[in-house]
């Protein structure tokens, strides 16, 4: 049971869910491996590679192409000095904006939990200007774990006001990291069907599925509500 007296606190991923990156780190990842002399990669490569964070990206990286597994550090570094601040290609999904802003208003605390840097996840929030509704942001490296580990979902509950060990609320992700996520830290998870899961929905752990913003703080409401 997962019950919320106050307006419970909603948590986002954020690559996949709130905005469409993937045309970012594409061309960030294509400019390293030009560097390399190494073919570019596709975007539908790319964005099959997005999910577990920079590292596992660059270990998939390196197994579509001839990179040697030992050059994955310099090939880490030398994509974060691009990928910090990458903006240009990234778009929010449609009525995110206004979904995000209605439930504000409603008084659920919001928070990110993504597997992305700490440092390009605050870049794309101040560049879209929503940066001030979240409560609490955890990246991919503001702790040792990584999603699907729940340690990261249970610290942003946990700084949003929820019980560390019996987290209340609801995280809204696309992918399987981020069902895996929902179900290992005990909350129920509302499944943005637009960004990059591989999986058929149907194989996925979700309470409800949705594929337009618009449509989310219905969904919140009535999971709250049999909560
Ligand atoms: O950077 C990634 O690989 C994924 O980030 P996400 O957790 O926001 O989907």
């Amino acid at each position: 049971m997962n019950v919320c007296f106050a307006p419970c606190p909603v948590v986002f991923d954020l690559d996949g869910t709130l905005i469409d990156s993937a045309p970012d780190i594409h061309a960030c990842v294509n400019t390293v491996l030009r560097l390399q002399g190494v073919r570019p990669l596709t975007l539908d490569q790319v964005r099959g590679f997005v999910g577990g964070g920079v590292d596992l990206l660059w270990r998939r990286v390196i197994g579509a192409t001839d990179l040697p597994i030992e050059a994955h550090r310099d090939l880490v570094a030398s994509f974060m000095t691009r990928y910090h601040d990458a903006t240009a290609l990234t778009r929010l999904y449609p009525n995110v904006t206004e979904a995000l802003g209605v439930l504000a208003d409603r008084g659920h605390p919001l928070g990110i939990c993504t597997n992305k840097p700490l440092g390009p996840t605050r870049a794309v929030l101040d560049h879209f200007g929503i940066a001030q509704l979240f409560g609490t942001v955890i990246g991919g490296d503001s702790l040792p774990q990584k999603k699907p580990d729940p340690a990261p979902l249970r610290a942003a509950f946990a700084a949003l006001g929820s019980a560390p060990d019996a987290p209340q609320g609801i995280f809204v992700g696309d992918s399987e990291f981020d069902a895996e996520t929902a179900r290992n830290a005990g909350v129920p998870m509302l499944l943005f069907l637009r960004g990059y899961r591989k999986t058929a929905v149907e194989d996925l752990p979700h309470r409800a599925a949705f594929d337009d913003f618009a449509q989310l703080p219905a969904l919140v409401e009535g999971v709250a509500a049999l909560d």
